[in-house]
């Protein structure tokens, strides 16, 4: 996928939604799961489960989760390495993995905490329970609850689009590698990635525009 969007250049937010309107993913398929044998083949699929949450979540585009029905397990988790998250107000989410005497193992344990504390967190993977879209929206784990969650996120992608397209990727760096630091490093992240977009021609575009009055166009330079 990052090959995808590194090669279309003109896609300036993803959106990922489930097929139909049950699910948007109800996790890995448990029956592939059972077959699992040894610690080296568990870790191994792990592995690649968080790669592929990684490589979504570093895509240098918004990425806004339209999550229709379940969303469990390995489908929470993928809508955790979204960046927002709109649910339809039917859906359930949770990780269920201790149910089936796993743990999150697609970034969960760590992505989940990170986004609603550890207190939630725990309590959600600790349960195995489902929670509601409004349970969801109160704890800070979906942004949005919506009729038409599709159609809210292209909404919400309408808005982002409007603004530099190099501030957007900027400002994901800055926030995913000021989380995995501490204050005083974050904040340099930021001022260094700060002083790039001072020296981009979105920025002159930016404040130009503001500055006449007029809507800007960013060309994302
Ligand atoms: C590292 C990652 C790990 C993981 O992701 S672990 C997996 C986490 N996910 C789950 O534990 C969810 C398991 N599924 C369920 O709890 C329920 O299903 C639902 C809540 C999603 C829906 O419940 P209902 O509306 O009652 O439908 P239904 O009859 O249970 O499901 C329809 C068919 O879909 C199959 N199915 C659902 N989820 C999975 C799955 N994750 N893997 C394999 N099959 C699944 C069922 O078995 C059934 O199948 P049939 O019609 O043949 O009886």
């Amino acid at each position: 996928m990052a090959d995808l969007i590194a090669d279309h250049a003109d896609i300036g937010v993803l959106i990922v939604t489930g097929g139909g309107d049950r699910a948007f993913v109800a996790g890995a398929d448990i029956l592939e799961l059972s077959s699992l044998d040894g610690v080296y083949a568990g870790r191994e699929l792990s592995l690649s489960g968080q790669d592929v949450m990684g490589r979504l979540s570093t895509l240098p585009i918004p990425v806004i989760a339209a999550i229709n029905g379940f969303a469990l397990g390995g489908g929470l988790e993928l809508a955790l390495a979204c960046d927002v998250r709109v649910a339809a107000p039917g859906a359930k989410l949770g990780l269920p993995e201790a149910s089936l005497g796993l743990i999150p193992g697609f970034g969960g344990t760590q992505r989940l905490a990170r986004l609603v504390g550890m207190g939630r967190a725990l309590d959600l993977m600790l349960t195995a329970r489902q929670v509601t879209a409004e349970e969801a929206l109160n704890m800070g784990l979906v942004n949005y609850v919506a009729d038409e969650p599709l159609r809210r996120a292209r909404e919400v992608a309408e808005q982002m689009l409007k603004n530099g397209p190099i501030a957007l990727s900027l400002v994901k760096e800055a926030v995913r590698r000021g989380l995995d630091s501490s204050l005083e490093a974050g904040l340099e992240i930021e001022a260094d990635l700060f002083g790039l977009t001072v020296a981009t021609s979105d920025f002159r575009e930016g404040t130009g525009a503001f500055l006449a009055k007029r809507r800007p166009e960013f060309k994302g330079e």
